[in-house]
């Protein structure tokens, strides 16, 4: 009988279908062409699960054991086919799961199952087909991980199993959380009493590596497939073989490291270094591998002192170690004074699949009560200046959609939105089990986020790392129980989708479609409350999230940044999008916004979405009729205040077309400034200076800033930006080089130091104001990357460099 029928482990990542007759087990959808599940189809589907219920494991009665054998070996044959087919999953995210917090002691022995992959065998000898969710190592797995991890008989316990029985009569063990699988060893007591059924001897991989060495070969090939987890694992098996084999724990450290488990690369090396007759080969390996791990955890001077140890013993290293020393120099830089190399990170971002580096930075804030909504919130522990760096932060799992190219991938149909999460999001979910599985101290720091309403409420500060959480030793070894429900909920409750500061109109500008974003999880931006007038701005570099000020803050003010990452012109678009946060937002604008009555609201909502569609926004008449038709009482109230968003984007349309018109003679470039104007000031930025014309008589150095500088807007900035470049064109074209270059000042940053700080404390000095440089705290070279492709389009490029905007130019 064919005993290898392993492959189920291809659902989770493959998304195979466990059971090729689609019955009542509504969890495969087919592939290549997945779509966003509609909200009808994931109300369906919540309906489905709510009704299946999670049973006590009892025997799949009427199936024998070698249909779900045959099923597994059926699929492992298609997956061997095709391991990569480029069709996708879905995934359900956010009902009820099941995790165990139970002591494997303390359980009924007739629950131990064992001997297997996802067909497992019980001691009578009954199968049970087991679904793992995300099990950490298995994201794109290649069949060869899933034996290295679930051999051929191996001996498993899975606490507290809930079976999923169907209609049909199939039933599936599902394990939600990889937690609640003990990789048993034939030692062990649990053990004890068990008597396996004869008629079913325990089968044996046939290609199993028998010794530590062999292991170390293995997990060395699977090393060199990228395939760390795996690695890992094997390495595992060979020291569990021969304890002494300390190679392996040099391999399995640089495995760790790949895989982010930082403070278990430390234990590996640190017990290498306790192995009396290691080579001085083997020493400075174990030096620099704890070296970077220690990077990796940002503890940069020991890793600095590590990589000087490193240099001490092996000066021939030099070169290899000179990247990381300055690696290191710089990232102490960061952290402790809040300085960053700004064009560097952003051309790393430019890279796909270029991890941008940059420490974490805490800047004057704290995290306490907040006034928003209940729960916590971040304020400011002093006086704060407008475009002061408040954070910087490394994700703790983030996901671009570049990775999924051409692969599979699964999709969410989230329980707690109602809406269907795009890979990047779905995949967060994953990545977040396999971080805390290699870094178990994590586990009650991420779940002192919020989960909404249906979780207790956080602690008021986010804990300390737990002393009494051991680190990862052994990766099949799982040292926390995971909710993965739990975890669910906080990856849906703060997750951004990031905003790419190499890109200069937002992702979601023209369309709410969340479903391509590249989204992240962090731990201190999470405490951040909502205003949809923001008074602090984010941005990304790579996966590093930046917060500024856009305002000045006085001390105990809370701060808030904008969840907003669709068209967030409107009410009704911002409500849309905040429904899972709050119902009533009561930021100045929701409030101006309800002022002006639901009638108006709509109306606006209305034109806002035609203001979207390109065909409306090459035509210059009807853009500009649209600008004009905003002024109308219908549209804003007369008593609504200078913010009007609608009104913004529509004159910055009607700028850009008319700006295009007079290139070519058929408009007026005071029409241009005019227009741009209106948008500036509808965005809510105060205009000190509103002349439309050039005028020659006035001083000719005269750069004094012409606009406010009190606040920068948050919403929309880029769009700001690119207006102010078309006065700037108007300017410049009609000879007034003081106003080209006073609004070119107010766009771009024009004085670039290294400190933020210094940098718009002397830019205010200098009656300099930047939006820009509030926004994504730019100096020249960083705005003339962010906009060249506009400065080029304008013809500006050589009056930027003409007003010496760029250092040394
Ligand atoms: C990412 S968390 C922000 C931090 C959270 N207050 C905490 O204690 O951890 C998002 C949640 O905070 C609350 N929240 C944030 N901004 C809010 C606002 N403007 N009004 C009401 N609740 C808000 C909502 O419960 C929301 O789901």
């Amino acid at each position: 009988m064919a005993r290898d029928h392993g492959a189920t482990l291809l659902l989770v990542d493959v998304g195979l279908p466990l059971d090729s007759a689609a019955d009542d087990h509504v969890d495969v959808l087919p592939g290549p062409w997945l779509k966003p599940m509609p909200l009808r189809q994931i109300e369906e589907a919540k309906k489905a699960i709510d009704a299946t219920h999670l049973l006590p494991l009892q025997p799949i009665e009427r199936n024998p054991r070698e249909t779900p054998m045959s099923t597994q070996n059926f699929l492992r044959s298609k997956f061997w086919e095709s391991p990569h087919n480029g069709c996708g999953d879905y995934v359900y995210v956010g009902y009820d799961r099941h995790f165990s917090q139970a002591k494997l002691s303390d359980l009924k022995r007739t629950r131990a199952l064992t001997k297997t992959n996802f067909c497992a065998e019980d001691p009578q000898g009954r199968v049970h087909q087991i679904h793992v969710h995300r099990f950490p190592g298995f994201d794109r797995a290649t069949t060869a991980v899933v034996d290295t991890v679930f051999p051929l008989g191996t001996l498993l316990a899975i606490r507290e199993p809930p079976v999923r029985q169907f209609l049909s009569g199939t039933g599936v063990i599902q394990v939600d959380s990889p937690s609640d699988i003990i990789f048993v060893r034939p030692w062990d007591a649990i053990l004890r009493d068990i008597t396996w059924n004869p008629l079913f001897p325990a089968p044996v991989h046939p290609h199993l590596p028998q010794t530590a060495a062999q292991w170390k070969a293995w997990g060395n090939v699977h090393f060199g497939d990228g395939q760390y987890y795996a690695a890992a694992v094997a390495y595992s098996k060979g020291l569990e073989l021969d304890s002494t084999a300390y190679i392996l724990l040099l391999n399995r450290a640089a495995a760790y490291i790949h895989l982010g488990y930082f403070e278990a690369a430390l234990t590996d090396t640190a017990n290498v270094m306790t192995v009396a007759h290691i080579s001085e080969d083997e020493r400075i390996k174990a030096i620099y591998r704890g070296a970077q791990a220690q990077y990796g955890v940002c503890r940069y001077k020991l890793a600095l002192e590590q990589f000087a140890r490193c240099l001490a013993v092996a000066p021939q290293l030099e070169p290899n170690l000179q990247g990381w020393v300055m690696r290191c120099h710089d990232r102490i830089r960061e952290s402790e004074k809040g300085e960053y190399d700004w064009v560097g990170m952003f051309n790393d971002a430019l890279i796909p699949g270029q991890k941008v580096e940059a420490a974490d930075f805490v800047g004057p804030i704290k995290i306490t009560q907040s006034s928003r909504g209940g729960g916590r919130g971040i304020v400011a522990t002093r006086s704060i200046s407008v475009g002061e760096l408040l954070v910087v932060s490394q994700p703790l799992v983030s996901a671009f959609p570049h990775e999924f190219a051409g692969l599979d991938y699964e999709l969410g149909a989230n329980f707690i939105t109602m809406q269907a999460d795009g890979q990047c999001r779905q995949a967060l979910i994953s990545r977040l089990i396999a971080k805390i599985t290699g870094n178990p101290k994590l586990y009650p720091i991420v779940t002192a986020l919020y989960a909404g309403p249906t979780f207790p409420a956080p602690p008021p500060q986010l804990p300390s790392p737990s002393p009494d959480i051991p680190p990862l030793s052994n990766p099949l070894q799982f040292e926390v129980d995971m909710d993965v429900n739990l975890l669910e909920h906080i990856c849906t409750y703060n997750a951004f989708y990031l905003k790419d500061v190499t890109k200069t109109t937002s992702y979601c500008a023209k369309t709410r479609d969340f479903f391509y974003l590249p989204s992240a999880l962090y731990l201190l931006p999470s405490l951040f409350n909502h205003a949809c007038s923001a008074n602090a701005t984010w941005h990304h570099f790579g996966d590093i999230m930046v917060i500024r000020a856009a305002r000045n803050l006085t001390e105990g003010e809370e701060i808030t940044l904008s969840y907003i990452s669709g068209p967030g012109d409107t009410f009704l678009s911002r409500q849309a999008e905040l429904a899972l946060h709050t119902t009533s937002c009561d930021c100045e604008e929701c409030q101006a916004d309800r002022a002006d009555g639901e009638e108006i609201y709509v109306r606006r909502a209305s034109l806002d979405i035609q203001l979207r569609s390109d065909e409306y926004y090459n035509n210059t008449h009807t853009v500009c009729r649209n600008a004009r038709l905003l002024n109308d009482p219908g549209y804003y109230s007369p008593t609504r205040g200078p913010i009007r968003p609608t009104l913004s984007r529509a004159c910055a349309q009607s700028t850009e077309a008319l700006a295009r018109d007079a290139m070519s003679g058929l408009a007026v470039w005071s029409d241009v400034v005019a227009e741009g104007l209106k948008s500036l000031e509808a965005a809510g930025i105060v205009l000190f200076d509103k002349a439309t014309n050039p005028t020659f008589i006035a001083p000719r150095f005269d750069d004094s800033p012409v606009i406010g500088t009190e606040r920068a807007p948050t919403h929309a900035a880029e769009m700001c930006v690119g207006v102010m470049l078309r006065i700037v064109c108007a300017f410049y074209n009609q000879g007034d080089m003081r106003m080209a270059k006073r609004w070119l000042d107010a766009a771009c940053w024009r004085e670039y130091l290294a400190s933020p700080l210094p940098c718009f404390e002397l830019a205010f000095d200098l009656g300099r104001f930047t939006v820009e440089g509030v926004h994504v705290g730019v100096g020249p070279e960083l705005f003339i990357l962010r906009y060249g492709g506009t400065l080029e389009s304008l013809d500006l490029m050589a009056f930027v460099h003409a007003v010496q905007c760029l250092p040394g130019s």
